[in-house]
């Protein structure tokens, strides 16, 4: 059994083990589909083996090869690409609930992971129906060959709703994504794969995911017509550590008149202060906050003496929750979707956010010093932190959006604002949450 706990490979990179050989112990499944003259009975090419021997059997899309994850579900509608580029999704395989994705194809822009030598680091895909040809201006690529070109696993035909409703009851389980195309599955290797596979409690993926070099991002949003600008006369010099950072989230800091300097996510508080940031902000990332803060912490903790405004998203909240001594602890079935409702507890309004995470900051578990600043309004969990009397906050929700609604944009006005207070330079208006919590009462 080879160990999994740094996500080494021995078939390189993204997990696509070769095609299997047939032979005595290979497995050739059929699985039944819905064509236009009705079902009809197909030799399988791909399959999702779960924990508890759950066996889902469909059509093999993407790279070909077996992967291991922990199989969630994404309820977004949109921005399958995004969500397929997220390096926070290294170590799972993500079910789509919306049926149809690859309508649109794919193209170069929409793409969240920044080191693209590492690919995404998602480990497969879950559809409902087949792709489609995609119908966009924009497709480059139909979403079949580019998730070949990425070295993604999918497989279509899943009861994708039957999955989540089991996601939902039993939590979030671990399986491997496999595709065949001749139909024969080598079930001993794929089993192993499985048995191989630790969970995600106790990871630490960011070192996975994170750049190897410190880099300078000017990059600034998406204009129609125009593509990304660039920031041309910066204000402003933050120091990004990337633990997994998504383009999107320094593409905000880039629109707010920021420089941003990235640098890996084992960098040390001297490494981040030798920059002279006006700002630090912690990203989000994959893997289990508790093995990522054995290193972390001890740098976050040292960088919140410095006194620097400090913000952080995602992975980048729940270590920072970890760093002022609370605890995190993995969720059930987790967050990841586009339509998230939070609430601003010192505001009392509510954001629709773009979410997705697998552990929660302990809300109990935070000191005093430190306040509850945001909840989900699905289940009551953490969704957000402050330092009583410092610039230092944080959001365990995905204020870039990429996918999702932009309501949250505000937050990066916040930590520049918390900026501009220490420059003496005067504030930008926060754009306020759309929906107020108070108008259904009125
Ligand atoms: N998007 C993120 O940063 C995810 C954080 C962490 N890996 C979790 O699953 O909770």
């Amino acid at each position: 059994m080879r160990p999994y706990g740094v996500l080494t490979r021995s078939y390189g990179l993204r997990g696509t083990a070769p095609a299997p050989r047939r032979g005595p112990q290979s497995y050739r499944a059929q699985f039944w589909r819905p064509t236009v003259t009705g079902w009809q009975q197909s030799p399988a090419t791909a399959l999702l083996l779960l924990a508890d021997g759950t066996r889902l059997e469909g059509q093999g899309i993407g790279a070909v090869g077996h992967a291991a994850g922990e199989v969630c579900f994404n309820t977004a509608m949109t921005g399958y690409q995004e969500i397929l580029t997220d390096p926070s999704y290294a170590g799972q395989i993500v079910t789509f609930t919306f049926p149809h994705i690859g309508n649109v194809g794919a193209n170069d822009e929409d793409i969240e992971t920044v080191n693209m030598a590492a690919l995404s680091g998602v480990r497969g895909c879950v559809l409902r129906a087949d792709i489609t040809n995609p119908s966009n201006y924009r497709a480059a690529q139909k979403l079949d060959a580019w998730l070949k070109a990425r070295n993604i696993i999918g497989i279509t035909g899943i009861d994708t709703r039957a999955l989540t409703a089991r996601i939902r009851e039993s939590g979030m389980p671990n399986g491997v994504i496999a595709h065949s195309p001749d139909g024969y599955f080598d079930e001993p290797s794929i089993k192993a794969e499985l048995n191989a596979f630790p969970g995600l409690e106790g990871l630490d993926l960011a070192q996975e995911v994170t750049t190897a070099q410190t880099y300078h991002w000017d990059q600034a949003g998406w204009k129609w017509g125009e593509g990304y600008a660039t920031v041309a006369n910066p204000e402003f010099h933050i120091v990004a550590i990337d633990y997994g950072a998504k383009r999107n989230i320094l593409r905000c800091l880039a629109d707010q008149g920021a420089k941003v300097t990235v640098v890996p996510a084992t960098a040390s508080a001297k490494d981040v202060l030798a920059h002279n940031p006006d700002g630090i902000f912690l990203s989000n990332g994959p893997g289990d906050p508790a093995a990522t803060g054995k290193y972390a912490v001890p740098t976050i903790k040292a960088l919140m003496d410095a006194g620097k405004p400090m913000f952080g998203i995602c992975l980048g909240h729940q270590l920072l929750g970890l760093a002022l001594g609370g605890t995190t602890s993995k969720m059930h079935q987790g967050h990841h979707g586009a339509n998230h409702p939070v609430k601003d507890l010192t505001t009392g309004k509510v954001e629709i956010t773009s979410m997705n995470h697998g552990f929660a900051v302990d809300a109990q578990s935070l000191p005093s010093g430190v306040t509850q600043t945001h909840v989900s309004l699905f289940d009551g969990s953490n969704a957000g932190l402050s330092v009583d009397g410092k610039p230092i906050f944080s959001v365990q929700y995905h204020p870039e959006a990429s996918p999702g609604p932009r309501d949250s944009h505000y937050l990066f006005t916040r930590f520049l604002n918390q900026v501009r207070t220490q420059k003496g330079m005067p504030l930008k208006p926060e754009t306020p949450p759309i929906v107020s919590a108070d108008a259904s009462a009125e």
